[in-house]
């Protein structure tokens, strides 16, 4: 079983070569899977309000066109927000932490909750917004999992807030994940961003994938670990995080977002220049 740990860090676009010789091979076909927020965008206050940062927009742009290159993006946002925030021809989406997954020629694989879990859902929503979307704090409802924000609350009302809102989460029977000023309520059911990373590499490129691609995953938060862990001696994987302590299943740590921008030019040096 692999565990968390320490992982070594990348802090240059010349790093990515020292540290992986020879992992990128331009007559290899390349997956790049990423996660949306606090990865190719950064962090805003508000998730309407995020973008990514121009260069780095263009390369993966430029990666995406690329024959050899495949690309998908996998978020905790609803499929058509983080599709709209994208917004790259080509590309595979999935939504909801992979729950709903959107392929370029427009078909899709939705895991279908049982209806219990979705009886549970209507309700927990019906209660957060009853009870803790005060004080600035608000429900980002997805139709299968939720966010509650709770950025703008006062700090002396947040741990509090918080504290209940996840006690609601719990009681539903939803998973309640920490996340970035946020708490991600997942349905309890074995389908994550682990599973969809790796149903989507099947799909795409059949049983033998781990065979002939190579595969990069990268992401921020607690629930990209799931990819992480799954993509574990299949890929190269690397989790954006500032603290140095932190525990991860990624080969990879990268320190500030904007290494991502490094990460794709290291790609594109190989594959497109
Ligand atoms: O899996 P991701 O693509 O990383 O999406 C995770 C959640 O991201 C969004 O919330 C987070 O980003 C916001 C914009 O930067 C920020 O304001 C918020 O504090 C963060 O928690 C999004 O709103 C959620 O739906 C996603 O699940």
């Amino acid at each position: 079983m692999p565990e968390k740990r320490v992982a070594p860090v990348i802090n240059s676009l010349e790093e990515f070569e020292q540290k992986l010789p020879g992992y990128l091979n331009r007559d290899k076909k390349l997956a790049i899977l990423l996660d949306y927020d606090g990865t190719l965008a950064p962090i805003a206050d508000n998730p309407s309000a995020t973008h990514m940062p121009v260069e780095l927009e263009k390369t993966l742009h430029k990666l995406a066109k690329h024959p050899q290159i495949f690309l998908a993006v996998i978020s905790g946002r609803g499929l058509r927000d983080v599709q709209a925030h994208v917004s790259i021809d080509g590309t595979t989406y999935a939504g909801n932490h992979g729950l709903e997954i959107e392929y370029p020629d427009g078909s899709r694989h939705d895991y279908e909750l049982p209806a219990e879990i979705k009886k549970n859902y209507t309700d927990m929503v019906r209660e957060l917004k009853e009870k803790v979307e005060k004080n600035g704090a608000w429900v980002e409802d997805k139709r299968v999992s939720l966010t509650y924000h709770y950025r703008d609350t006062p700090v002396a009302l947040k741990d509090e807030q918080k504290k209940l809102a996840t006690e609601i989460c719990l009681r539903h029977g939803f998973r309640a994940n920490q996340a970035h000023e946020a708490i991600e309520a997942k349905p309890p059911v074995n389908w994550n961003k682990g599973e969809a990373a790796l149903y989507i590499l099947k799909q795409k490129f059949g049983d033998t994938w781990p065979k002939n691609v190579r595969v990069v995953f990268a992401g921020d938060d607690t629930t990209d670990e799931d990819a992480m862990r799954a993509l574990q001696g299949l890929g190269r994987s690397f989790r954006i995080a500032s603290d140095a302590r932190v525990q991860t299943f990624a080969d990879f740590r990268l320190p500030q977002q904007a290494l991502m921008t490094d990460l794709l030019k290291w790609i594109a040096h190989v594959y497109i220049s």
